[in-house]
Parts: structure tokens; C-alpha cells; sequence
């Protein structure tokens, strides 16, 4: 299954899904040393969200989020990619200048995703790969 939507950060990982509806501050709501999410009452709080491919609607917050986000990448603890469902500058910048691999304005949106999946994220080509869509 492959749902085609549009290439942000060049570059391709695959991995466990992680995904939520609600919107990310990397400033402040993420901790740059582990990739715990630390934002009260936030929906990921205590999850870390290192490794994973990392799926929310778009960033909120502070612009130095960009900065928290190649922070993370620094410290060996950022998503391994991310997916957005609209994205906007602050995550933009962050994936582009962390080489995270980063896709948004999927088909048919976030809705179809669950956490646990396993998927490719293919930032050159804007897509994302899906192989047990059908156990999912
Ligand atoms: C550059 C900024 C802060 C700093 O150097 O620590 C300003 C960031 O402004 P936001 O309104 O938070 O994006």
C-alpha cells in the first residue's frame, strides 16, 4: 500500500508508527537529552518518540522548535522521520536542516493510521509505504 502525498525533508526511513491528533511543541514539550514528550497532559506525555516515525498534525509553539528537533537528532534521540498532515515552518525547518526524512498532505489524511504500524517513509518521493497495510 502506498498513500502518495508531498516530499518536505528529503531522505527515507522505515520504522514502528507512532501517531496523534494532537499538535507538537518541540520547545519545551519535548526533552532534546531522550525524546520523552514532557508536555502536560499532552496525549504522547511519557512516550519517548526516539527512533520512531512520527506522525501529528502539525507543530505548534516556538520557532526554537526547529533548533529542539536538530537538537534531538544530535543527541541520537529524533524521530526517525516525521509526517505531518499539514506542515508548517516550524517543523519544516527542523526535519530539513536535522536530515529527518519528513512527508505531509497524505491521501485521505492521518485518519487511516495507527501506532505500531510498521512504515516507509520515502521523503523523495512524498510517499509513504504501507507493506502489512492488510494486518493493520
Ligand atoms: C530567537 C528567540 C528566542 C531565543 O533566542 O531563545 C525568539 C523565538 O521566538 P518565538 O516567538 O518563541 O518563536
Amino acid at each position: 500500500m502506498i498513500i502518495k502525498g508531498r516530499s518536505i525533508a528529503k531522505g527515507t526511513a522505515t520504522g514502528e508508527l507512532i501517531i496523534t491528533d494532537a499538535p507538537i511543541s518541540f520547545l519545551s514539550g519535548v526533552d532534546p537529552e531522550t525524546g520523552i514528550v514532557i508536555e502536560k497532559g499532552h496525549p504522547l506525555e511519557g512516550i519517548s518518540i526516539a527512533g520512531k516515525i512520527l506522525a501529528f498534525p502539525f507543530g505548534k509553539g516556538s520557532t526554537v522548535g526547529s533548533y529542539v528537533i536538530y537538537s534531538l537528532k544530535k543527541n541520537d534521540c529524533a524521530p526517525a522521520a516525521m509526517i505531518n498532515a499539514e506542515a508548517e515552518a516550524i517543523i519544516a525547518v527542523g526535519a530539513i536542516i536535522s536530515r529527518i526524512p519528513m512527508i505531509d498532505q497524505l491521501e485521505g489524511g492521518l485518519s487511516s493510521l495507527k501506532s505500531g504500524m510498521n512504515v516507509t517513509v520515502d521523503g523523495d518521493r512524498g510517499e509513504l509505504i504501507c507493506k502489512d497495510w492488510a494486518n493493520s
